[in-house]
């Protein structure tokens, strides 16, 4: 990529989360990602080029020397910050503007840095010569799994944690803030269970209705997503055709409506398949044993079968990218509940010591030393503050890993294709190449942790509410919560979202 020759029509929208907005080459096979910032945001707007590229460069190198450890190498692309013409992005910003859904406009892109992230577009699959030669696309599946496992810690103060998934809880609490119109039926312990029904089933709830946690690109080109008008069921139908040359043969007998269900239960097959792929030969097919044998392995909001939960097969290949992501999100063995007397500790000495914050490495630098203080962290508290900022940094680590989402990109191949990093799977079947990778894995601020803290008490007992109307628990949180209606906010000054009133 030539910087100084940066044209705005090379470059087209490609999509976008909270924090940053991604667009594509026409060409060739590159993302930029521009950081997003809210519109009253003045603060980051006035940030130099030079923050700006610290900043961007701090993902760097936390992708590269935290999380590409942690979940391998195999799976991480860090990309490279780079410093873009003014005008370019001015122009760029201008011309995907149109493209924006509605629902993410709150936020603007940064065009007063020229800093981004280039990246390998992975929705094309990386070392794949097939793809040209079959005159098929690739497809790609982009999933965001949360977090997949139920809390053990004994810090937890109310049981409801211990059976009920954060994600499934979290459903209720989006509803009635209508942040989403339906529930989705989706329960990433179903995905994380490793048992090949369990994980179909999740898969399937995730097309039902994908929200923000699933996607399907063709091509490089979104096909398939929550729409931004939440009252529109998604068109399995138009999905189907979309894939039928891939899993169906060009003279196949059935009707559209038959081979709808053939093709979405294909896909299923094929995603189910490559997320189980174990990518480190000699140790594949190896069943990890310890995540799941950690803790309860269902959750009770899920809506399988209860002999499907109790019997079956619950575990995970070793080295398989769910298992990477699973092992990195249980860094969090405390929960929320049992970090924040250990915050409260690090807030406090930063306080008084806020040189400290430096050689705690607080904000990075994020090298081997910041994944010596993850990694080795003391087993028991010793009362020290090395062993707070150590469950601290493991938190946030944990926190991108329940917020990453894993790319599954997909294409046919012909019988004597070289499959080079990607792998073949059901070699019985028509022949796929799968490529995986995990995406965002941005650092999260040490200051998002106290926000965390909030969100988990609102989840919950909103959940309890919603749920379990009769229960002691709801006298107590209705009490808190009119008073807290009385005033009209609570006490983190945020707008109630109280939806039930005793009657
Ligand atoms: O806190 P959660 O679980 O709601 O996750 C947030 C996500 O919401 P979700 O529940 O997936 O819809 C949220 O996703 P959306 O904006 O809702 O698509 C972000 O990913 C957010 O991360 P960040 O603060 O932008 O770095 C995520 O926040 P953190 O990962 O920083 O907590
Ligand atoms: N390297 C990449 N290749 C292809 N597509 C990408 C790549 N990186 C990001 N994307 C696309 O852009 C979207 C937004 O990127 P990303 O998830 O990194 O944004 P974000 O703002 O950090 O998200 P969040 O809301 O989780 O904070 C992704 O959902 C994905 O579809």
């Amino acid at each position: 990529m030539e910087l100084d020759k940066m044209d705005e029509n090379d470059w087209k929208y490609h999509g976008e989360g909270n924090k940053s907005l991604v667009v594509s080459h026409v060409q060739h096979a590159r993302v930029l990602r521009l950081l997003k910032y809210s519109t009253e945001d003045a603060e980051n707007s006035h940030k130099t080029t030079e923050q700006a590229f610290r900043h961007i460069q701090n993902i760097v190198d936390y992708s590269q020397n935290v999380m590409k450890p942690l979940l391998g190498e195999k799976f991480v692309h860090n990309g490279e910050a780079v410093k873009l013409p003014l005008d370019f992005v001015r122009q760029l910003s201008l011309k995907v503007q149109q493209e924006r859904p509605e629902s993410r406009c709150d936020k603007v892109m940064d065009t007063l840095s020229g800093c981004a992230l280039c990246l390998p577009n992975l929705t094309q699959l990386s070392s794949c010569c097939c793809c040209s030669r079959e005159h098929r696309p690739p497809l790609c599946i982009e999933i965001k799994p949360k977090c997949g496992f139920l809390p053990a810690s004994r810090h937890i103060t109310k049981d409801i944690k211990r059976k009920v998934c954060r994600f499934c809880m979290h459903q209720h609490f989006k509803l009635a803030n209508g942040k989403w119109k339906r529930l989705s039926r989706y329960c990433p312990l179903d995905l994380f269970s490793g048992n090949k029904q369990r994980m179909s089933r999740a898969i399937k709830h995730l097309i039902e209705e994908p929200q923000n946690n699933f996607n399907i690109f063709k091509g490089g080109e979104c096909i398939y997503s929550c729409s931004d008008d939440a009252d529109v069921l998604q068109d399995l139908d138009e999905l189907a055709q979309h894939l039928r040359p891939y899993f169906l043969p060009s003279g196949s007998l059935l009707s559209r409506q038959q081979s709808s269900k053939v093709v979405l239960n294909e896909l299923i097959q094929v995603i189910v398949s490559s997320l189980l792929s174990s990518w480190d030969g000699p140790r594949s097919g190896q069943l990890r044993k310890t995540h799941l044998s950690e803790g309860r392995v269902t959750c009770d909001a899920s809506l399988l079968h209860r002999d499907l939960l109790r019997n079956g097969n619950h575990c995970l290949p070793k080295d398989c990218v769910l298992d990477k992501i699973l092992g990195t999100q249980m860094l969090d063995n405390l929960d929320i509940e049992g970090l924040s007397p250990l915050l409260k500790r690090v807030e406090q000495h930063l306080q008084m010591f806020p040189k400290e914050r430096c050689r705690l490495q607080m904000d990075g630098p994020y090298n081997a030393s910041f994944l010596e203080k993850v990694q080795n962290c003391p087993v028991e508290d010793d009362g020290s503050i090395e062993y707070a900022v150590g469950k601290v940094h493991q938190y946030r680590v944990a926190m991108t890993a329940k917020d990453c989402s894993v790319m599954v990109a997909i294409a046919t191949c012909g019988e004597d294709d070289g499959l080079d990093q990607s792998l073949e799977i059901q070699p019985t079947k028509p022949r796929f190449t799968c490529s995986v990778s995990i995406l965002d894995l941005d650092p999260k601020p040490y200051e998002s942790i106290s926000h965390q803290s909030r969100l988990d008490s609102k989840i919950v007992n909103h959940y309890l509410r919603r749920t379990q109307p009769n229960n002691q628990e709801l006298d107590n949180l209705e009490e808190l919560a009119n008073q807290s209606l009385f005033l009209g906010r609570d006490r983190d000054g945020e707008d109630c979202t109280l939806v039930f009133h005793p009657v």
